[in-house]
């Protein structure tokens, strides 16, 4: 498919085919040859590659694919819960469905069209579905590959039922990068996260970027004690509360930085399960816990609550840009954003 620069058509931009596994995905390019996969399995990003092919999200050699289990990877929706906070499973069913494409999408704004392309995923609750979760509503997923490459996700959850609901959410983005060891995350320092390897306690982080040791345990410079809210950590799995709106990953050796924005998404999810939970799950290699990190845009805290009528929206938009030229514009956007 070629398409050029001047006559962009954003809706002919988009291919729908079959994973490997026979499910029904969708691509979505742009004029530079950036693409992002979408499957309906989960209403799931799948694959995000940049103008030059390299892949961006992080998917597990040992995913299983058989529905309904959620494949270990790119960016699943947890809805209408976020981990086992509550009586559904594990990060709540959406990531185990089967969505719907819209055929007929609310379309771009005329202006916000050139170059992009996207699609838009529904799930509705079946007769099934209601009977463990009771409440009606439409969940639409937009998806839409920006023209510079920049991957933007909006969900639209509408309450369709006779009374209120709550929920929480996340999208679980697995970022890939070149050794963890090498990662810094910046934009949480000082904030209150809880730490879900200690039962959801409440710490504060320190005035460090995170970053993620290899080898050596550490210890506090100041207290001398092994301590929990050091900035350098191994296995973490914590909830970051109150984040700003951009969140940088600084990947050292390949030189690239993922920058994070985020709006209706209070909380970060940081993850990596480290060498020993690595090697207890079985859709995970035991050293790929070096290739990945999870930054889940979340709303964990204070979950949502809608009225019968009423709409809400998360949106989350990704790059990926060298880290030489992300730096300063980024150090702004950080704390000014
Ligand atoms: O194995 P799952 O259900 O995909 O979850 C992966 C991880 O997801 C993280 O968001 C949770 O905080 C972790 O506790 C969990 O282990």
């Amino acid at each position: 498919m070629r398409h050029s620069a001047a006559v962009w058509d954003y809706r002919a931009a988009i291919e729908h085919t079959k994973d490997w596994n026979g499910m029904d995905q969708v691509v979505l390019r742009n004029p530079q040859g950036a693409s992002a996969q979408v499957s309906l399995h989960g209403g799931k990003v799948f694959s995000w590659r940049n103008e030059h092919g390299e892949e961006l999200l992080f998917t597990s050699s040992k995913g299983i694919f058989k529905p309904p289990k959620a494949v270990r990877g790119g960016i699943p929706v947890c809805f209408p819960q976020f981990g086992n906070c509550g009586s559904l499973e594990q990060h709540g069913f959406a990531r185990s469905k089967i969505w719907t494409v819209d055929d007929n999408p609310p379309p771009l704004h005329p202006n916000d069209s050139h170059g992009k392309s996207f699609i838009d995923l529904l799930l509705k609750p079946s007769e099934e579905d209601l009977k463990c979760w009771p409440y009606s509503y439409e969940f639409r997923l937009r998806v839409s590959l920006e023209a510079n490459g920049d991957l933007a996700l909006t969900s639209r959850v509408r309450n369709i039922n006779g009374k209120p609901f709550s929920f929480s959410f996340a999208y679980h983005t697995y970022l890939s990068v070149s050794d963890i060891s090498e990662v810094r995350v910046e934009g949480l320092e000082t904030l209150d996260y809880l730490d879900n390897l200690r039962q959801r306690e409440r710490f504060t982080e320190q005035g460090d970027a995170l970053t993620f040791e290899s080898e050596d345990v550490h210890f506090h410079p100041i207290s001398g004690q092994l301590s929990p809210d050091f900035s350098t950590a191994r296995n973490v799995d914590r909830v970051y509360l109150s984040c700003p709106n951009a969140i940088a990953i600084l990947d050292h050796e390949r030189k690239r930085t993922y920058v994070i924005r985020k709006d209706g998404l209070p909380d970060v999810a940081v993850w990596n399960p480290w060498e020993k939970k690595s090697k207890a799950m079985a859709d995970f290699g035991d050293e790929e816990y070096k290739k990945m990190l999870c930054v889940d845009g979340a709303v964990v805290e204070k979950p949502i609550t809608i009225k019968p009528g009423e709409e809400w929206t998360g949106l989350l938009v990704l790059s990926a840009v060298p880290s030489s030229f992300c730096s300063e514009h980024f150090d702004l956007q950080t704390r000014g954003l």
